[in-house]
């Protein structure tokens, strides 16, 4: 690259929690000109026929026709992450600009974080914590219980990258695995896992002791579960949600959770995030709430930051993107 010009790639932020992290900007600047939104917006003229690509450290900034319209030599968007809800495909395919994500970087991270949920909220780690610091000694109730996770069933919806990888975590508890995704797994694959695929999501619902939601945010999967699955879940059942809050029906969980409809919730994600700080499920005991964090891991998202590199290198290049988004 002796004597060339770095790439100018438009990032939200430097140093803010959803811009480019502090850490990744000496190896970023390694390989591009980082150009903030404030920057570009500050001198448009100059930067809009420079920017070839926008990095994506969560789900910002906003890509709108505008802003596609402003830059016209725009190729590729990085975007971190596997979720790609926050872009719209179509939009940027009549622009000719593609599209890497980093499915492959985050599924580790994020299963660990998933049997993470799961095990705090059946041994009901942030009470007991709370019970053992709280200044209150007669706060130590003897008969105070959780659930076992060993040998109950998981049912898992999206059995993607994510899900399966939660399957080979869940079969080392010993537990009875049922899934129900848009395609079936291989025999190999479901054998391997000892997994039981599930046609009709119901049959999950009904049987499941924790219901695990790790699909992708479609059309189809908006508000899957609502009041009626709800009511299908065994009251003793919890629903763990590590996919995207408007999966589930927000105020029907609400209901649900204070009817005793189902026993808990363990949730990664809502809507809004952060919820605002009145909402109910803020008020529930039997709610385990954390703040977008499947992925965050340092090594993970060092990777991340790897694999977006390397995919804008290769966009610019013409050459084929590691981890592109087809429509
Ligand atoms: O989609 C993902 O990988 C995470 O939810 C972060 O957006």
């Amino acid at each position: 690259m002796a004597g060339q010009e770095l790439p100018y790639v438009l990032i939200d932020c430097i140093g803010g929690q959803r811009g480019v992290f502090e850490d990744h900007v000496e190896l970023l600047e390694k390989h591009f000109h980082l150009i903030t939104m404030k920057e570009y917006l500050e001198n448009k003229k100059f930067l809009s026929e420079k920017i070839t690509a926008i990095y994506i450290w969560y789900h910002k900034p906003v890509i709108n026709e505008e802003l596609l319209q402003s830059l016209p030599n725009l190729k590729i968007i990085a975007s971190s992450g596997v979720g790609i809800d926050h872009l719209d495909l179509h939009l940027l395919s009549r622009y000719g600009v593609k599209v890497a994500n980093t499915p492959f970087a985050v599924s580790t991270a994020t299963a660990d974080f998933a049997i993470a949920l799961m095990l705090a909220s059946s041994r009901r780690l942030v009470e007991g914590y709370q019970m053992a610091v709280s200044p209150n000694t007669e706060y130590f109730p003897a008969n105070w219980l959780g659930d076992e996770v060993s040998g109950a069933t998981l049912g898992i919806v999206g059995m993607g990258a994510i899900g399966y990888k939660v399957a080979q975590r869940a079969k080392a508890f010993e537990m009875k695995i049922l899934y129900h995704n848009r395609n079936r797994r291989n025999k190999e694959e479901e054998s391997a896992v000892g997994a039981v695929y599930c046609k009709k999501i119901d049959d999950l619902l009904q049987q499941s002791d924790f219901v695990l939601l790790s699909v992708t945010l479609t059309p189809q999967t908006h508000k899957l579960i609502g009041k009626r699955e709800l009511e299908l879940m065994k009251p003793t059942a919890t629903l763990i949600n590590i996919s995207r809050g408007v999966v589930v029906d927000q105020d029907a969980l609400v209901e649900a959770l204070q009817n005793k409809v189902i026993k808990a919730a363990a949730l990664d994600v809502t809507y809004p995030e952060p919820l605002p700080r009145d909402h109910p499920l803020l008020k529930l005991k039997n709610v385990i709430i954390t703040p977008h964090i499947g992925s965050a891991t340092k090594k993970t998202r060092s990777v991340m930051v790897e694999n977006m590199t390397e995919s804008i290198q290769a966009g610019l290049a013409g050459l084929p993107i590691p981890n592109e988004v087809l429509l």
